[in-house]
C-alpha cells in the first residue's frame, strides 16, 4: 500500500463522518458559501513572479515542517512578500493542517486561496466554497475520468477554479477538461516522495496552452523559476522552503523581492 492509497481508505472514512456532521444543506449556508471568489488563474496570469505560497505544517515525507508558526502569522506574512496566491493544506492527519486554517486565512488575507486536500467526495467541493476558498485542487491519481469531470463541472458552478494535478503523462489525458483552469504538475512522486524539477521541464509541452501551468513542489531557487519560466510556467507552487524557516514571511518576502 503506498502513502496515497493510505491517504485515501483514510480520506473516505473521514468524509463520511463529516457529513453526518454537517449535512451539504448546512455547508451551504455558511456566510462564506456566498462569497465572491478571486480567480487564482487569471490573477496568475497577469502576474510577474507567480508564487503560490503554502501553509504546511507537517508532511509525510519530511514529518514535521515547523509546528510553532500561527497560520495567521504566516499567511499575512505571505501576502506581504508578494506572494500571487496562498495554498492551505486542510489534512489533518498527515500535513497537520485544518479547516480552520482556511478561515484564518480568508479572515486576514486578501489574495486568492487554494485548498490543497485529497479531494475524493463532492461534499469536500461544498466544504472548500463554505470555508472560504477561492480555488481547489484536484488529483488526477486519486480520481478517475468520470469523477474529474463531475468534480471539475461542480467546483465551476461554485465559482471555484480548478487546479489539476498530474505527475505523469498518462494522468494528463484525462484531465484536458473544460472546467480546469490550471494544470499542476507535481514534482513529487507521491509514491516514493522523490522530487525532480524535471518532471515539469518533461510534461510542459503535452499541456494545451489554454491550462495556466502551474509547477508544484521542490522550488527553493529563483533560477529554478526562470528556468521552468521558459517552459511556459506561470505558478510554481512554493511550500517546504519558506515554512522550514523561523519565519516564513520573512523568507517569502526575501525570495519573492529577489526575482
Ligand atoms: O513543500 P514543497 O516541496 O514546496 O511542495 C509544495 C506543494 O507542491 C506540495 O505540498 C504538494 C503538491 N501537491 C500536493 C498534494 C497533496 C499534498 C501536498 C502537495
Amino acid at each position: 500500500m503506498t502513502i496515497l492509497d493510505k491517504i485515501i481508505a483514510y480520506k473516505l472514512k473521514e468524509v463520511a463522518a463529516k457529513k453526518d456532521a454537517i449535512p451539504t444543506r448546512l455547508l451551504e449556508r455558511f456566510p462564506l458559501f456566498k462569497k465572491e471568489t478571486k480567480s487564482l488563474a487569471e490573477i496568475l496570469q497577469s502576474s510577474t513572479t507567480g508564487v503560490i505560497a503554502e501553509h504546511k505544517r507537517r508532511s509525510p515525507s519530511k514529518s514535521v515542517i515547523n509546528d510553532r508558526v500561527l497560520s495567521h502569522e504566516v499567511v499575512t506574512g505571505y501576502e506581504e512578500a508578494g506572494a500571487t496566491g496562498i495554498s492551505i493544506l486542510t489534512d489533518a492527519n498527515f500535513f497537520g493542517g485544518s479547516l480552520e486554517d482556511l478561515l484564518v486565512t480568508e479572515k486576514h488575507t486578501s489574495i486568492p486561496i487554494l485548498r490543497k486536500e485529497f479531494i475524493i467526495d463532492p461534499y469536500q467541493i461544498y466544504e472548500s466554497k463554505a470555508y472560504g476558498a477561492d480555488a481547489i485542487l484536484l488529483i488526477a491519481a486519486c480520481l478517475s475520468s468520470e469523477e474529474l469531470k463531475q468534480y471539475s463541472h461542480l467546483a465551476k458552478s461554485l465559482n471555484l477554479d480548478v487546479l489539476l494535478e498530474i505527475h505523469k503523462l498518462e494522468e494528463l489525458e484525462k484531465s484536458l477538461l473544460p472546467n480546469v483552469d490550471m494544470i499542476g504538475v507535481n514534482n513529487r512522486n507521491l509514491k516514493d516522495f522523490k522530487v525532480n524539477i524535471d518532471t515539469s521541464k518533461k510534461l510542459s509541452e503535452h499541456i494545451p496552452d489554454d491550462f495556466v501551468k502551474v509547477s508544484e513542489s521542490g522550488i527553493s531557487e529563483i533560477k529554478t523559476i526562470s528556468d521552468l519560466k521558459t517552459y511556459g510556467f506561470q505558478g510554481f507552487l512554493i511550500g517546504e522552503n519558506f515554512m522550514k524557516t523561523e519565519n516564513p514571511g520573512e523568507s517569502a518576502k526575501l525570495f519573492i523581492s529577489s526575482m
